[in-house]
């Protein structure tokens, strides 16, 4: 078999969303390139497997794309297909992006429990929320921005796939009086009709890339990468690449307490050369605003950047600019601050742990 006619193997974590995402990318693909073969191949990483520690406390490097990237450098799979949200800033040696996919739904959604009433009232934002009410997630960023403007809320982990947690959320004898999740996964998997109303800036702001898709290839990968061309779309590009510039020299992963928001509207550019069509021949007004909040929602910075951009990397160091401005309005220290109370709840647990296996022993 020639390496023109190569069949190419999509690869992503087991769970439905990951699924649904391949099939996505995929049907992509086999619209793009019809003549071609393409198969998928799915399997589970530590992130499904370790479901009883929060997922803040997991550390989150690397926890949902080890496993998958190891069959990719193996040369079992060519193709990675992630929620950009999951993959670390730093790519491993050998690996590269291919493609980041439009993103339709950046933000994240109030999920309330069916039925859940107020004094007789249906809830239909936060506001409508009493004191004490318990708001379901496992996410650091969420819960330390929300504490931050509704300090009388309680936040409480909620692990599982997205029916599982919908499931907890329903029980009438459970704790949560709704969830906050990603709009674009509950979109995907066709729970659309259960989302109460987008929570979105100055309330919360969305986590860098959340939304998008992004598909992994072996960086000397000259054929994945021709054929992920397909599946570009510029725009959502250079706005995720923005913000994981930021994130990278805020040397955070998903369990660090940053929030972003992008926006880019395209700009004409004089023609350069006669040809055109390459990446030199678009720029966009690109606008980045980076937030970190303390995890007990006290101490915030917010700093935002926007310019004229004309690549990619341009659109980095924008990223990496709001990152140092940010840096040096407080974000150090409360950078610092989330990094000592992970490690006291990591030590906290492991003693946990260890009494719980003195009683059983
Ligand atoms: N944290 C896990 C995760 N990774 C990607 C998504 C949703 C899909 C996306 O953001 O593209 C989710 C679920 C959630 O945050 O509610």
């Amino acid at each position: 078999m020639s390496t023109e006619n190569r069949r190419i193997v999509l690869a992503s974590r087991a769970s439905q969303l990951a699924q649904i995402q391949t099939h996505i990318v995929l049907d992509t693909l086999k619209a793009a390139f019809p003549d071609r073969t393409f198969d998928t191949s799915f399997m589970s990483t530590q992130g499904d497997k370790d479901l009883s520690r929060a997922l803040y406390l997991l550390g989150g490097k690397s926890l949902w794309t080890k496993e998958l990237e190891v069959a990719l450098l193996g040369g079992e799979v060519d193709m990675v297909v992630h929620s950009l949200k999951d993959v670390p800033t730093a790519m491993p040696e050998g690996c590269a992006l291919g493609a980041i996919l439009e993103r339709e739904y950046g933000e994240d959604s109030l999920v309330v429990k069916k039925g859940y009433t107020v004094e007789g009232r249906t809830v239909c934002t936060l506001d409508d929320l009493p004191a004490g009410a318990v708001i379901g997630t496992s996410s650091v960023r969420r819960v330390a921005q929300l504490k931050r403007r509704y300090p009388a809320l309680a936040f409480k982990d909620v692990r599982g796939n997205l029916q599982t947690r919908l499931d907890k959320l329903d029980n009438p004898d459970g704790p949560y009086a709704a969830l906050i999740l990603a709009k674009a996964g509950l979109l995907r998997q066709g729970f659309g009709e259960r989302v109460t109303i987008d929570i979105v800036p100055p309330t919360l702001f969305h986590a860098v890339g959340q939304g998008a898709l992004a598909v992994e290839i072996r960086a000397d990968d000259a054929e994945a990468r021709r054929l992920c061309s397909a599946l570009t779309h510029w725009q959502t590009s250079w706005r995720c690449l923005a913000e994981r510039a930021c994130l990278r020299v805020l040397e955070g992963g998903c369990s660090v307490p940053v929030g972003v928001h992008t926006e880019l509207v395209p700009v004409p550019v004089p023609v350069t050369s006669p040809e055109g069509g390459g990446e030199g021949d678009v720029a966009a007004k690109l606008r980045l605003v980076g937030t970190i909040t303390a995890v007990d929602g006290q101490r915030h910075v917010e700093r935002e950047v926007e310019r004229v951009v004309s690549s990619s990397e341009q659109a980095e160091e924008l990223g990496a600019q709001v990152a140092k401005e940010l840096i040096d309005i407080g974000g150090r220290e409360i950078l610092q601050l989330v990094a000592k109370d992970r490690e006291q709840r990591t030590a906290e647990t492991e003693a946990q742990k260890a009494a719980e296996f003195i009683i059983q022993g």
